[in-house]
C-alpha cells in the first residue's frame, strides 16, 4: 500500500484518457507496465484472502496466475496449496526485476517449491506446458489480454474451476465472454475489483 503507482512520474505525466487507453490497449501494455515496474500493484488484502479461501474451498492443486508482480497474490495462492497438501502454481511476469522480487518473497515465505516462475510475455509462456487440469486461474496482468490468456488455458480448466479476474472492467471482451452461459461459464461481479467466474462442466 505504501508504493502507490500514483507516485510514478511516468504515470503522473499521462492524462486520465491516455491512462485509460493504455489500460485497454492490446499493443501498448508492455510500455505501460515497464513504466510501473517499481510498483507492486497488488491485489487488495481482501482479494488476497478471497484467493486463499477459494483455493482452499476447491481443494486446488493446480493454479495458473497471469501477472506475478512482486508475488503478493502468489503468496496467498501458494499458502493455500501448501495447506491443501501440495500442488503446483504456474505464474507469469514479463518484468525481470519484478520476477526476481517475487522469487525472493516466495523464498522468504517458504513457498517457492510450489511455484513455477515463467518469465516473459504470458501470451508466450502460458502457450505450452500447462498441467492437464487447472483448478483455479487468476487473471491479473494486462487487462486487455484476459480473453487471450483464457484462450490459452481454457481447454485445461476443469468443470467447476474458478477464475478470479481483477479489474476486469477494463476488458469488456472478457466480461462479455464469461457472462454468457452459452460460452461455458457462469460469472458475476463479486466486489468492486473482482469478477468471479466458474467454468461449467
Ligand atoms: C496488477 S500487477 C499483478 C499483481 C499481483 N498479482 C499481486 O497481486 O501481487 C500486473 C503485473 O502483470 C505484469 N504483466 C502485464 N502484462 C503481462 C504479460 N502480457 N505477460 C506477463 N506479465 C504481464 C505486469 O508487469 C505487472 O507486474
Amino acid at each position: 500500500a505504501a508504493s502507490s503507482p500514483s507516485a510514478s512520474p511516468a504515470l503522473a505525466s499521462l492524462s486520465s484518457e491516455e491512462r485509460y487507453r493504455l489500460m485497454r490497449s492490446k499493443t501498448d501494455y508492455a510500455e505501460l507496465y515497464a513504466n510501473l515496474k517499481e510498483f507492486a500493484l497488488p491485489v487488495s488484502p481482501s482479494t488476497g484472502r478471497l484467493l486463499y479461501m477459494l483455493a482452499r474451498a476447491t481443494r486446488a492443486r493446480s493454479i495458473v496466475e497471469f501477472g506475478t508482480s512482486f508475488g503478493l497474490s502468489t503468496l496467498h495462492l501458494a499458502s493455500a496449496l501448501r495447506d491443501n497438501g501440495g500442488g503446483r502454481l504456474i505464474t507469469s511476469e514479463f518484468e525481470p526485476s519484478k520476477m526476481a522480487r517475487a522469487k525472493a518473497n516466495l523464498e522468504a515465505g517458504g513457498l517457492a517449491d510450489l511455484v513455477e516462475f515463467r518469465e516473459g510475455d504470458a501470451l508466450n509462456t502460458l502457450a505450452s506446458d500447462l498441467p492437464e487440469t487447472i483448478d483455479l486461474l487468476l487473471l491479473d496482468g494486462a487487462k486487455s489480454l484476459y480473453s487471450d490468456v483464457l484462450d490459452l488455458v481454457e481447454s485445461r480448466l476443469r468443470p467447476g474451476a474458478v477464475i478470479v479476474a481483477d479489474n476486469a472492467d477494463f476488458c469488456p471482451e472478457y466480461l462479455e465472454r464469461v457472462g454468457s452461459p452459452a460460452n461455458g461459464y457462469i460469472s458475476m461481479p463479486f466486489s468492486d475489483d473482482v469478477e468471479l467466474t466458474i467454468k461449467l462442466g
